[in-house]
């Protein structure tokens, strides 16, 4: 008999299994995501896009938010915190507690707003800061696309801004756009997966040598 779901299935026992059970023990799968940038460029409104597909229009200005969520992303379940942060004089959400507490930050700008572009060179550095270190996992957003026939800011110059930050960059819009919303989500997260990845390798690779060295009983 065929399809009893259990270990002795050969369709899913031995190699193919084991290296998803070892997957689902690993902590790489928690992610926490900050979302920054100028006021008004629409934090709230990609957040609440990507865990509700939908678009509201007005959002509640007065606090952050912390969402939880768990998505699936290539195979891995992922549990997704994202934090929509709140602009006070031009600081963008960027304040020490949400630097420390972030694993991968979203830098929000809107196309028709030249200042909140140019603002984020400023904001990457004090995400570097922060973290004291370098290669932290960013991803630059540019939204409200569907007003590009008063964009400030074109295309061309945020992906340079965003090839010399060394991360990816999108366009979109959060009225507009729920494909691209998710998919940057899911982007700023492989990011920091694979960022935790390299990290534990390094480390791994540190102990080891360690290990090696310690003389013999
Ligand atoms: N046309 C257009 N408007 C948008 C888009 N995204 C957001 N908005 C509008 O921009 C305004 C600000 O959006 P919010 O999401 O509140 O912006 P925020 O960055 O969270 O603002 P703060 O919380 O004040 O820092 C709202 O009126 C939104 O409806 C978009 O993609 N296109």
């Amino acid at each position: 008999m065929s399809g009893g779901g259990g270990l002795s299935d050969p369709t899913i026992s031995g190699p193919t299994l084991r290296p998803y059970l070892r997957r689902k023990k690993s902590s790489l799968g928690e992610t926490k995501i900050a979302v920054l940038g100028m006021e008004g460029v629409g934090k709230s409104a990609l957040s609440v896009r990507f865990l509700t597909k939908r678009f509201i229009g007005e959002y509640d200005q007065s606090s952050e938010t912390k969402y939880r969520h768990t998505v699936l992303i290539d195979g891995e379940s992922i549990n997704f915190e994202v934090l929509d942060t709140r602009s006070e004089n031009e600081d963008c959400g960027a304040r020490d507690d949400v630097l420390r507490w972030g694993d991968g930050f979203m830098l929000v700008y809107s196309v028709i707003s030249r200042k909140s572009f140019d603002i984020l060179q400023e904001l990457r550095q004090k995400i570097e800061d922060a973290k004291k270190g370098t290669n932290i996992p960013i991803i630059v957003v540019g939204n409200k696309s569907d007003m590009a026939h008063v964009r400030q800011v074109t295309k061309d110059e945020a992906q340079k801004q965003a090839s010399n930050f060394g991360c990816p960059f999108v366009e979109l819009s959060a009225s507009e756009d729920v494909t691209n919303v998710v998919g940057a989500f899911h982007t700023i997260c492989r990011e920091v997966i694979e960022f935790k990845r390299r990290s534990r390798t390094f480390f791994d690779r540190v102990l080891g040598a360690f290990g090696r060295d310690k003389p013999s009983s």
